[in-house]
């Protein structure tokens, strides 16, 4: 027997985010904020994502003025970079992810702390009015978090801070909403990852669909 599917990328995408706002709660969200949680919601393949989904005022402004500028993208890891649509990317912004820098593990074991965390050491030169995008480990946003309580450390325009798990997950986002040292987005509770963080930031990219 012969499966027979939808075979066309564009009409899967369509369909998927005619679904999606067909059966999620959308409305406690603005035009602009809506298409990031969209996305975002598309990623996780759960309805039911946006009740914890989190913009600061702000949000959707900053970050889409940063790329539109050409600020660099700062990833925690590489799953989140690797999934950056470049194509989306129209000042070609550089899209960075230093964990797996040479100096980072020699670093980590200095710090006495994650690689994940030592890593963003090394963002100090890109952060001035970057989009920075935690889709995976709680420790990087509690460093990030620290560098940013030192009014000398460069201030990045956004951040979606969307860590996953178990172990300072809800922690250091519930930190990051507490804090808000420039404008954010993040998803409240154990939720996250490095897929709905990729989702928010090819959303902030793209035009509305
Ligand atoms: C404790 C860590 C957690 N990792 C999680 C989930 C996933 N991580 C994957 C992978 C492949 C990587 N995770 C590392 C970042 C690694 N993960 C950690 C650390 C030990 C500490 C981070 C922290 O607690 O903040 C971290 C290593 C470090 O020293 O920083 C990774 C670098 C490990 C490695 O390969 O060496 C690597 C990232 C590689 C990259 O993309 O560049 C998973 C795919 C798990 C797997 O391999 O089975 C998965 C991906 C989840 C996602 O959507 O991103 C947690 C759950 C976030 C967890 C922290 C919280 C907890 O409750 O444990």
């Amino acid at each position: 027997m012969t499966y027979t599917y939808e075979t066309n990328g564009a009409a899967i995408y369509k369909q998927s985010f005619a679904m999606i706002r067909a059966e999620a709660d959308l409305a406690a969200f603005a035009a602009d904020e809506e298409q990031i949680a969209v996305r975002m919601i598309h990623a996780a393949g759960l309805v039911g994502l946006e009740q914890h989904i989190r913009f600061s005022p702000g949000f959707a402004v900053s970050a889409r003025g940063a790329l539109e500028a050409g600020a660099p993208i700062l990833c925690d890891a590489r799953m989140v970079s690797e999934g950056v649509t470049r194509t989306r990317l129209s000042a070609h912004n550089e899209v960075i992810c230093t964990l797996h820098h040479d100096d980072v593990r020699a670093m980590a074991a200095e710090m006495q702390n994650t690689r994940s965390a030592a890593a963003l050491e090394l963002w100090r030169p890109h952060l001035a009015g970057a989009l920075v995008a935690i889709g995976n480990a709680p420790t990087a946003l509690f460093h990030l978090l620290n560098m940013l309580q030192d009014p000398d450390c460069p201030r990045p325009a956004a951040i979606i801070g969307c860590p996953v798990g178990f172990v300072g997950a809800v922690e250091s986002k519930d930190a990051l909403w507490a804090d808000q040292p420039v404008p954010c987005c993040i998803v409240q509770g154990r939720l996250g990852g490095s897929a709905i963080t990729v989702a928010a930031i090819n959303a902030v990219a793209s035009r509305a669909e």
